[in-house]
């Protein structure tokens, strides 16, 4: 399976202009909220149409706006699973799976419903009707009616953002199964980078209604980790030994980090490696807090990222990247400039 995908489209002040290949396997839509993820989904289904642009599917062209084409969603053979399930409620599951399997092509056809029912584990539930069933089950029988419809490319937006983890653990193994056994291509909208990592081949990250960074999900996100998981490597020296709590003191030029007891000897120079997410930020004097850790730091650059800011600081002489939410951001004024005091969870010995 080759989806080709290339279009524009105006939403409102909103401008989708993005361009991305899919080569079958599972390929994951990622990025913030609004950058426009459910914007290329539904072009792809054909429930919205580009203002420019041409999508082809296994070199079948879907829509070309150049020379007048625009296949209608029913003739595009693709599945569509929504965060919803939005299934019948008046119907039987059994009855809600076999509305996919009429309204799906006759040519073309594959997977019996049995096996298909198999797949999912919902065969103890056709006889319900969605109201008396879990958000996790729901979803299930929602994959199970579009699968059923034979499609050629399945489209799953945030089909598991309306569940709790326990949920989300209870269905990840089916999608790993409609992966490996049916090997169904699937375009996968997810914010989360645990979804997208265990299930995804390539990863296309969207921002700002642009292609941001697109190919294997390892090398992605290798990138993007390499940004975003390292909050700091500081050089500190080995100030003291506390025997009554079980930590060494490391001074550094920002103030006293603590950190479980390491036996080397006094005025060792170490690193300690702390991550980007366990760093807090406070403005003026924090008062009583259980995080031992403080250092004085001032922000030298903000910059706004797909899902948060990076907040670059200089600590003692060293740089440091914390990452806050954008309410956050907001709320302590974060700016170039402003002093703060950098609150740190954690702090592990950094051996390299
Ligand atoms: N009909 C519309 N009119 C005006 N603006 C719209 C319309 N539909 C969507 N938008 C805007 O287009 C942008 C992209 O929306 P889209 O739903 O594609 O984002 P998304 O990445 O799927 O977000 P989320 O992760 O929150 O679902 C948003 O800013 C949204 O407000």
């Amino acid at each position: 399976m080759t989806l080709t995908f290339e279009a524009e489209k105006r939403l409102g002040d909103f401008v989708l202009e993005a361009r991305f290949t899919s080569e079958g396997g599972v390929t994951a839509l990622f990025g913030p909220s609004g950058s426009g993820k459910t914007t290329i989904v539904n072009l792809v289904a054909g429930l919205s149409q580009p203002d420019r642009g041409r999508i082809t599917l296994d070199g079948e062209v879907l829509v070309d706006r150049a020379v007048g084409v625009m296949l209608p969603p029913s003739r595009r053979r693709i599945g569509y699973v929504f965060q919803d399930a939005r299934l019948f409620p008046h119907l039987s599951v059994q009855s809600n799976l076999s509305y996919g399997r009429w309204f799906g092509p006759r040519a073309g056809r594959w997977g019996d419903f049995g096996a298909i029912v198999e797949l999912l584990g919902i065969g103890a539930l056709l006889k319900r009707r969605p109201l008396d069933l879990s958000g996790g089950e729901k979803q299930r029988v929602a994959i199970g009616r579009a699968l059923l419809a034979s499609p050629r490319l399945l489209l799953m937006d945030e089909p598991l953002a309306a569940l709790d983890r326990a949920r989300r653990a209870e269905i990840l193994p089916f999608l790993e199964r409609l992966r490996d056994e049916m090997k169904l291509p699937i375009l996968y909208v997810s914010h989360a980078v645990d979804e997208v990592a265990r299930l995804a081949d390539q990863v296309v990250i969207i921002e700002a209604g642009r292609v941001a960074a697109a190919g294997p999900v390892g090398t992605v996100f290798a990138d993007v980790a390499a940004d975003s998981e390292t909050g700091a490597i500081l050089t500190a020296i080995v100030h003291a030994e506390d025997e009554i709590d079980g930590v060494t003191l490391l001074d550094h030029p920002a103030g006293v980090l603590q950190i479980p007891k390491l036996g080397r000897r006094l005025g060792t120079r170490v690193r300690v490696h702390i991550r980007a997410r366990d760093i807090a930020l406070a403005v003026g004097e924090p008062g009583r807090l259980s995080i031992r850790n403080r250092l004085a730091a001032r922000v030298v650059a903000v910059s706004e990222q797909m899902s948060d800011v990076a907040v670059s600081l200089d600590v003692g002489g060293e740089p440091m990247l914390a990452r806050v939410t954008r309410g956050a951001q907001r709320d302590l004024g974060l700016a170039p400039g402003l002093a703060v005091t950098a609150l740190i969870k954690a702090v592990a010995l950094d051996e390299r």
